[in-house]
C-alpha cells in the first residue's frame, strides 16, 4: 500500500463507452480510518495492480495530519476519512472487486465513489502482456488463449482473464493448483466453493476427479465458471452456493480469511469421511486465527507458503 498518487492512471471520467473493458479500470473508495487496512490488504488479494491512499479531507477545514516520529511508519493506516483508489486491469476485474467488497463484513461504513477506466493506451497489448502463461508444475500450466501452448506443457488449462477472479496468476490461486497437482484425484468428489472463474474446479476435472461441483455468491462468476469448463472441454455443476449439499471428498474454498471464518461449519459439514479441506486466501499472519477457528471441526495446518500467503489443509477422521 502506497500513500503516493497512481502513476499514470489520469481519470477520463464519464460514462464507459463500448471497448473499454480490457483497459486499466480505478475503482474509488471511502473509508473510515478503522477500514483503511481491511480494506486495502482485500483490494491486494483481488489483483488490485495499485492501491493508493490519501486524507479524503485534505484542503479543507476537516482536514487533520498523521504525525508519525520521523523514519518510522504513519501511527496509522488511514485518516478519519480515507480516499483508496485501487487500479484493476479491467473493468471486469474492478467490477468484481466492487461486488465481492460489498458483500463484505468491513465494508460497513464504507462507500464506492466511482469505478471508471483511466488513460487511453493499447489495452489489448497491455492485457496481454500481464497475462503470460503460468506454470503451476514443471508440466501443469494455465496459459492464455491467444498463446502456443509452451512445449513442456503435457496438462493444460485455457482462461483468459475474464469477468471472474482466478486466472492462476494470484499465488492463492497456485498454491491449490499445486495442492491439486499432487493429490490422487481420480474418481474423488470435489467441491470448488468461491469457484470464481472455476480455474480450481477445472484443474480437479482435468485430474479425474468426478462428480465437481463449483459454486459462488456471484452469478457472474457462475456463468464464466460454466463458460471455461465448456473451453476446457470439462463437465462440471455449477451454481450458487445452495448447490452444494451431501459431503465431498475434497474441499476447496479460496475465499478472504474473514469469510473463511465464518463459512467454517458449513464447509467442515461438507468434508466426508476421510476427506480433505483446503483453505487458501489466507495471509501468513492470519492462520493461527483460522486454525482456532476451525479447531472445533477440523485440525487445519500449513501445507504451502507464497508471498506471504498460506495453504491450509486438514483431513476428516
Ligand atoms: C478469491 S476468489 C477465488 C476464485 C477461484 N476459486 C481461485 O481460486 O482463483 C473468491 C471467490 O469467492 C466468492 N465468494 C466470496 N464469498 C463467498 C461466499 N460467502 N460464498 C460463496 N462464494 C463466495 C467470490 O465471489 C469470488 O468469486
Amino acid at each position: 500500500m502506497s500513500a503516493e498518487p497512481l502513476v499514470g492512471a489520469e481519470p477520463q471520467g464519464g460514462a464507459e463507452p463500448g471497448g473499454t473493458q480490457g483497459a486499466l479500470h480505478e475503482l474509488l473508495l471511502l473509508a473510515p480510518e478503522s477500514q483503511v487496512e481491511p480494506l486495502s490488504e482485500a483490494l491486494e488479494a483481488l489483483d488490485a495492480l495499485s492501491v493508493s491512499v490519501e486524507d479524503a479531507d485534505a484542503d479543507t477545514d476537516a482536514e487533520r495530519g498523521l504525525f508519525g516520529e520521523p523514519g518510522l511508519p504513519a501511527p496509522k493506516a488511514g485518516w478519519a476519512r480515507s480516499r483508496l483508489t485501487a487500479l484493476f486491469a479491467s473493468a471486469a476485474a474492478a467490477h468484481e472487486a466492487q461486488q465481492l467488497l460489498q458483500a463484505q463484513d468491513f465494508f460497513a461504513g464504507c462507500e464506492v465513489c466511482a469505478l471508471r477506466p483511466v488513460a487511453d493506451t493499447d489495452w489489448v497489448r497491455l492485457t496481454q502482456t500481464q497475462f503470460e502463461p503460468v506454470p503451476i508444475t514443471p508440466t501443469f500450466w494455465i496459459v492464455p488463449s491467444w498463446h502456443e501452448v509452451p512445449p513442456a506443457a503435457q496438462q493444460v488449462i485455457r482462461l483468459d482473464p475474464g469477468q471472474a477472479f482466478g486466472t492462476g496468476t494470484h499465488p492463492t490461486t497456485r498454491m491449490c493448483l499445486r495442492w491439486l497437482a499432487q493429490q490422487p484425484l481420480a474418481g474423488r468428489s470435489v467441491l470448488d466453493y468461491g469457484c470464481g472463474s472455476g480455474i480450481l474446479a477445472i484443474a480437479a476435472a482435468k485430474f479425474a476427479a468426478q462428480r465437481i461441483e463449483a459454486v459462488d455468491i456471484d452469478p457472474v462468476a457462475v456463468q464464466t465458471a460454466q463458460r471455461n469448463a465448456l473451453h476446457n472441454g470439462v463437465q462440471l455443476q455449477t451454481g450458487l452456493p445452495d448447490l452444494a449439499c451431501g459431503t465431498y471428498d475434497v474441499v476447496l474454498a479460496n475465499i478472504l480469511a474473514t469469510p473463511l471464518k465464518l463459512l467454517a461449519p458449513l464447509l467442515c459439514e461438507r468434508v466426508g469421511p476421510g476427506g480433505q479441506l483446503v483453505l487458501s486466501g489466507i495471509l501468513q499472519r492470519q492462520a493461527s486465527e483460522l486454525q482456532a477457528a476451525y479447531a472445533p471441526w477440523l485440525p487445519l495446518q500449513i501445507s504451502d507458503a507464497e508471498d506471504g500467503w498460506v495453504l491450509m489443509t486438514a483431513r476428516a477422521p
